[in-house]
Formats: structure tokens, sequence, C-alpha cells
């Protein structure tokens, strides 16, 4: 999300050089830059100049660690003061409530309300263990009521039936009825959106508000719009009493500038990242940890725990007792570490976790590693059972007939074959003690083009 802010963070860090304690000619000129880089992310102006008078006089405060180089305590303090105007702590969902616990979703046309209303229900249903039901109070678009029809089977989740017609009130006080018969844990109420937040749609959701007195309310923003995301937040906010925002479509913005700006000009906490137009590209936002991805430090905490989720564990133990027992690792395998690589998500969302992924981004963007992945499995898919177990069995003629199944020239199958190769020798040295479990999941989560050559 911050790729730009990233790399002119790491320019202005290079250019503080020398020893001992930061001088204030290098605190000015590097301020000047940081300066020019927020506002280039279309951070707000009043949140950019509160921000570097902070960094300043904190930079040249008593209280930095002489051990270490200029550029180092420069970048400690911006990593604090961004966590800061990130807003701190993170801030969890509240549902401590007599359940069901409501959820009101408010937001503009198209910035994502019923996409998240899917994500945020399936989050609460697999991660909270909740039982939701979801309901639409948009009773003007017939398409918004069956989109979260739709997204709510998908998802898993209990759709309450509303129909054009008739009163969002109404209908929310039907559901919530219905969801106190059902024990239900949460309802989400789903709202319809307007192009602007004008008069008629904060009456309705005052009312809405009023009649349900939601422990959350959620304003969906579009994080692409930038600075503009945290006026329209803070408009609505000063109407109703928002809890929290959930910042949308965050993998197509590459500024920032909206995560920047809301806490400080909203006063309200970002609650959620929605990092993708699937059901599961939610993401908690933890202030500390954005904070460290800007610097280009990765999100290595956030990686590990998204691996966690997503990876088959049953699977991964079955690799790993394999290994142990020095089976050895097959073609089969290694299209497992595969598939469980798509699982992850998108590649980017993975390289912006990792350290100084911004500019391996930068590098790799001609590099289309999902499309990769799937052409590693198409042709291990048109492999025999033996030949997968059997990778030597797999010469000439057996090249031909692979690649001809997979659509693919010779040439790639043998890429393929050398990758697994590399993959198995790795698999070998780390096999047994912790270390080993680490690099065997990123082994296998690199795509094959960012594998090592032998
Ligand atoms: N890339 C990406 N797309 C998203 C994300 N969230 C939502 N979208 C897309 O944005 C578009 C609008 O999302 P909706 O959920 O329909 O928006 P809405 O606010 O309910 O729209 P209205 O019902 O018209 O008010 C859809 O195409 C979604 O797939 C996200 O986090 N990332």
């Amino acid at each position: 999300m911050f790729e730009n802010l990233t790399t002119r963070l790491s320019r202005v860090l290079d250019s503080i050089r020398g020893q001992g304690r930061l001088t204030e000619d290098q605190v000015n000129a590097a301020a000047r830059e940081l300066r020019m880089a927020l506002l280039e992310a279309d951070v707000a102006l009043p949140v950019v100049k509160e921000f570097i008078d902070k960094v300043k006089v904190r930079a040249l405060g008593a209280e930095i660690l002489q051990s270490l180089t200029p550029g180092q305590q420069f970048l400690k303090v911006v990593q604090q003061e961004l966590t800061e105007t990130l807003g701190g702590n993170a801030e969890p969902l509240n549902l401590r409530q007599q359940p069901p616990a409501i959820i009101l979703m408010a937001g503009l046309q198209g910035s994502g309300k019923t996409t998240s209303t899917g994500k945020l229900a399936l989050w609460l249903k697999e991660r909270e263990k909740k039982n939701v039901v979801v309901v639409s109070a948009d009773v003007y678009r017939p398409a918004a009521i069956e989109q979260l029809r739709i997204v709510a089977g998908n998802v898993g989740v209990e759709w309450f039936p509303s129909e054009v017609g008739q009163q969002p009130v109404a209908i929310a006080q039907a559901a919530l009825a219905h969801a106190k018969k059902q024990y239900a844990d949460v309802l989400i109420v789903d709202t319809a959106g307007r192009t602007t937040v004008d008069e008629a749609m904060m009456k309705e959701i005052a009312e809405l508000h009023a009649a349900l007195n939601p422990v959350e309310t959620l304003f969906v923003v579009d994080s692409m719009t930038g600075q503009d995301a945290a006026k329209t937040a803070k408009a609505f906010g000063d109407a109703l009493p928002l809890t929290g925002v959930i910042l949308t479509k965050v993998d197509g913005d590459s500024r920032g500038g909206a995560a920047l700006s809301v806490r400080q000009v909203t006063g309200r906490p970002i609650k959620f990242l929605g990092v993708g137009e699937k059901s599961d590209r939610l993401e908690i936002f933890h202030p500390d940890r954005i904070a460290n991805r800007i610097i280009g430090q990765g999100d290595v905490l956030g990686l590990i725990e998204e691996t966690a989720r997503k990876v088959d564990h049953e699977k991964a133990q079955k690799l790993a007792e394999k290994l142990k027992k020095n089976k050895g690792f097959d073609l089969a395998d290694f299209r497992e570490q595969m598939l469980q690589m798509q699982n992850m998500g998108s590649m980017q969302s993975i390289l912006e976790k990792l350290p100084g992924g911004a500019q391996m981004q930068e590098q790799i963007k001609s590099v289309d590693a999902e499309k990769q992945i799937r052409r590693t499995v198409a042709i291990i898919n048109s492999m025999t059972p033996q030949e997968r177990r059997f990778p030597d069995l797999i010469k000439a003629s057996r090249k031909r007939r692979i690649a001809a199944g997979a659509g693919v020239e010779v040439q790639q199958v043998n890429q393929l074959l050398r990758q697994y190769e590399t993959t198995k020798d790795m698999m070998k040295k780390f096999a047994g003690g912790g270390m080993a479990k680490m690099m065997r999941s990123l082994a296998g989560r690199l795509p094959p083009g960012m594998m090592p050559r032998r």
C-alpha cells in the first residue's frame, strides 16, 4: 500500500550520513524531504504539519539512542511517530453487548460496504467463532440485496431477507428479532450508499442507529480517494457516533494517504483494511505493524499469522514427517507446496509484508508470479503418478508428452524440473530442527521465478 512512501523514505534515510548524534541540519533536510513524500502520498495537510513538527522535536530530543547511526535514529523516530499517527494501539471490534451484538455498516456508493459486510461476517465466523446474521437495509437497489444474499451464501452465514419498498428501520427490527430467536451472536446491517454524505443518508442512518443502538458503527471508505476518505469519514463521524473505519481497496492504493489521515482527521480508529476482492482479504489494522511496513521493515508477524491460518497444517505435518524419515520430496509434494502458496493470497500481499518488500515489488512487477504457479501446477498435473514419484524417469520423450499435455514448451518442463531439484536440495538441507520448518515454508512460498537458481 505504501510503496511510494517507502521508496522515498529509504532515499531520505540513505542521505543521512556520518556518526554520532543527528544534527539540526540533518533533521531539517530529512524533514523537508519527508514532508514532500507525505504530501505526494496525499496525506491531509494538517496531519503532515503535525507529523513533521513532532518528528523534528523527537529527533532532536534527549531520549535518542546514541548507539544508533544518525540514519537509524531518524528511522526510529519516524517509526514511533507513524505508529502514533496511525492510532497507537490496534482497536479491536467491540462485541461486548448482550447478543446479538449489532454492527451498522455505512459508506458511500461503491466504497465496498457489501463486500466488507461479507468479509467481516467471515472473519467473525472463522476467527471469533461467532454465529452471524446479515441483512441489507438498502431498499433502493434490489441488486444490492441480492448481492448480499450471494455474499452471505459464499461465506456461509445466514442472510435475512428484505425487499425494496420496505422501511429500513422495519427491516432492521425484523432482522434483530430473528437474530435473537436464533441466538445469533452478531447481526450486521448493511445500508444504502449514496454519492455524498448528504442529509438523506444521514437521516436514514440516524434512524437506523436510534432503532438499533449498535455497539459498532463502521464507516467503510475507499482508500484510493486519499485524504478525501478521511474528510468523508469525518463528515459522517460529526453527525453520528462512529466507532471505527474500514479502509477498503488498499491493495490498489500505492500512496497510503487515507490510512495516514483517517485517525488524525476523524479521531476514530481504523479497525480493518480491505486488501482484495475476495472474502478473506480483510486484515486487522495494527498501527505499529503498518508503521514498520512503511519504513520498509515489513510485517513479519502479520505474515506468520497469515501463513499459520492459511496453510493446511495436516498436509504440512505429513510432509515434515516424510522428510524426517528421509522419504524424499517428490513432484507431488512440490505441487502441494505450490497449491498452498496459492491459498496464501496474492504475491503482492505477501511481498508487502516482507522486509524490503516494497522494492522487491518494483523489481518483480514484470513477473506474473501467480501465472507461473498455475503453469507449474498444470505441468505437474500432466505427469503420471509414477513420474511425480520418480522424477528421474522424465526423459526427452516424456518431457515432450508432458509439455504437450500442459500446453507449454519442453523448455518450461526443464525449468520446472530444475526448480524442483533446487527446492528438494533446500528441503534436505533444512530437514529437522526449528529453522528447517521456517525455511521450508519460506521456500514453498516463493514463486518459481524467484527461487534461487542452482
Ligand atoms: N481490490 C479491491 N476491491 C474491493 C475491495 N472491497 C470492495 N471491492 C470492490 O469494490 C466494488 C464495490 O464494492 P461493493 O461492496 O459492491 O460496494 P458497496 O459500498 O456495497 O456499493 P453500493 O451497494 O453501490 O453502495 C466491488 O467491485 C468490489 O469487489 C478491496 O478491498 N479490494
